[in-house]
């Protein structure tokens, strides 16, 4: 498989006393999905932001798809983002905004900055972006106002989103923190199967292992910055998850009682 995304020796200081990443080597192939887990202030977001420069890092190299993002120009970065989609925690949707148009701006990216200002999609761009609405199951909520949605259906909307830039990689971060178990398991579905079936490389931050163990086909495990464990999920013993949550196995324990009253 193509490799995607090349990390090196990659530094992220917030201030003088915070190193939040310090990551040697980090490789992502095409069509890869990959969860990437840790206590709280591991890193996790600092990672998944500085991919597409939503963070600026201090130090090391960020390639995706040949091209240095992290020394890329105004317009090359645009190109990089464009093919690359986030799925935020909170959703970022526009609440005034229908489902439909909401979609849409996954595909601004694409277009010139005056058809975009107008609204001014295609049809095709239309006719897909309700194709996705129906294949995550809010065919009837296309025409209505964001803000009138669950929050576990805001999520579905944010993955359409991402998914209509028809990207080559999708960051999600933390995108299930803020839905109950059951409105979790649906957007991770929704996540999974739609990457795995459109080709599309992953890398989701989350906070219950378990969930990583179940979706992903890779588990980087971070503390502190540094990257603990890099493995397929059946080598992540209940020892090495120990290892990665040390000092914080209570945040451990709180997720398998979430587990357990899903
Ligand atoms: N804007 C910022 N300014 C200063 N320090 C920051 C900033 N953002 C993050 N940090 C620090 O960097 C470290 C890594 O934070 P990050 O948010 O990446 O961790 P995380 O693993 O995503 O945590 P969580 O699971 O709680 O979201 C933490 O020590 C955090 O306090």
């Amino acid at each position: 498989m193509t490799n995607l995304l090349t990390i090196r020796n990659l530094k992220k200081q917030y201030s003088s006393s915070t190193t939040a990443l310090d990551i040697d080597h980090l490789q992502v192939k095409e069509r890869e999905f990959i969860a990437v887990i840790g206590p709280s202030g591991a890193g996790k977001s600092t990672l998944l932001r500085s991919i597409n420069r939503l963070v600026e890092t201090t130090e090391g190299s960020i390639e995706f798809l040949g091209c240095r993002v992290d020394q890329a120009r105004a317009k090359e970065l645009r190109k990089v983002r464009s093919q690359i989609g986030m799925i935020f925690q909170h959703y970022n949707l526009v609440n005034r905004l229908s489902v439909l148009e909401n979609v849409l701006h996954g595909r601004l990216g694409y277009m010139s900055s005056w058809a975009g200002v107008f609204n001014r999609y295609s049809e095709s761009d239309r006719q897909e972006a309700i194709a996705l609405l129906h294949k995550v199951g809010l065919e009837n909520e296309v025409y209505k106002r964001a803000d009138e949605l669950s929050g576990g259906q805001m999520q579905r909307v944010g993955v359409c989103r991402a998914l209509a830039q028809k990207p080559q990689l999708i960051l999600a971060d933390e995108p299930i923190a803020s839905l109950d178990p059951r409105s979790s398991t649906v957007v991770m579905d929704a996540i999974h199967r739609n990457c795995t079936e459109q080709g599309i490389a992953c890398l989701v931050n989350l906070h219950q292992v378990e969930v990583a163990k179940r979706y992903a086909s890779r588990i980087i495990g971070i503390k502190g910055g540094k990257i603990l464990f890099d493995g397929p999920p059946e080598a992540l013993t209940e020892e090495r998850a120990s290892h990665i949550y040390e000092g914080k196995e209570s945040e451990m324990i709180e997720q398998s009682k979430e587990l357990m009253y899903a």
